[in-house]
């Protein structure tokens, strides 16, 4: 990607559901017109930044582009784990992303264990680069001021 900062926003739909099942690592999905969107120069792999959902709090996240050549998926997709526990899903929700680096292309690989090992590196180098001033001053951006309410009444 030439131009990062990507900020993107969008509701989150399903996956296969492989994310926390199999791997223990959920993925937020973005629907298919964030993903068919995204600019030309938008190369597939695995990024990192910042995001949050609603108007919540700003956490680390990656997020990784593409067709997931281990599974083979027919359609691309986009997806982000936020580095944070969070006490139930939010499906239908609305997910702000603002990516800031690219970490790698994706992958295939052998096993299920060295895919998931090969995740957990990538959450570990996040954590450390979001670290870096150029980045954390990101997290206070004008993009992740969403208002509590989208009801408002007033003069
Ligand atoms: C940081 C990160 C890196 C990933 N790297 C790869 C990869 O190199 N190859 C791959 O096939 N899938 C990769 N994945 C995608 C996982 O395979 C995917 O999240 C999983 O299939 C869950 O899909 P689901 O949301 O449709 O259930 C990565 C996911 C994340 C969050
Ligand atoms: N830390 C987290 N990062 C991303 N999604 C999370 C997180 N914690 C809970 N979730 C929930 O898990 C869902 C994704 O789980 P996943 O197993 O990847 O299923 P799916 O295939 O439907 O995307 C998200 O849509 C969200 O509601
Ligand atoms: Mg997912």
């Amino acid at each position: 990607m030439r131009h990062l900062t990507y900020f993107c926003r969008g509701q989150m739909v399903r996956g296969f559901g492989r994310g926390s099942k199999q791997l223990g690592i959920p993925t937020a999905n973005f629907p298919e017109q964030v993903v068919d969107n995204l600019p030309a120069d938008v190369s597939t792999g695995i990024y990192y930044g910042w995001a949050s959902v609603g108007s919540g709090d700003v956490h680390k996240m990656v997020v990784s582009i593409g067709w997931n050549p281990y599974y083979k998926n027919s359609k691309k997709s986009m997806e982000t784990h936020i580095m944070h526990t969070f006490k139930e899903d939010f499906y239908g929700e609305i997910l702000n992303v603002a990516i800031v680096g690219y970490l790698r292309p994706e992958k295939n690989f052998d096993s299920l264990e060295s895919l998931i090992s090969a995740i957990q590196g990538d959450i570990e180098e996040a954590k450390k680069r979001l670290d870096l001033p150029e980045h954390l001053k990101l997290k206070e951006d004008n993009f992740f001021q969403v208002p509590k309410s989208k009801i408002m009444n007033g003069h």
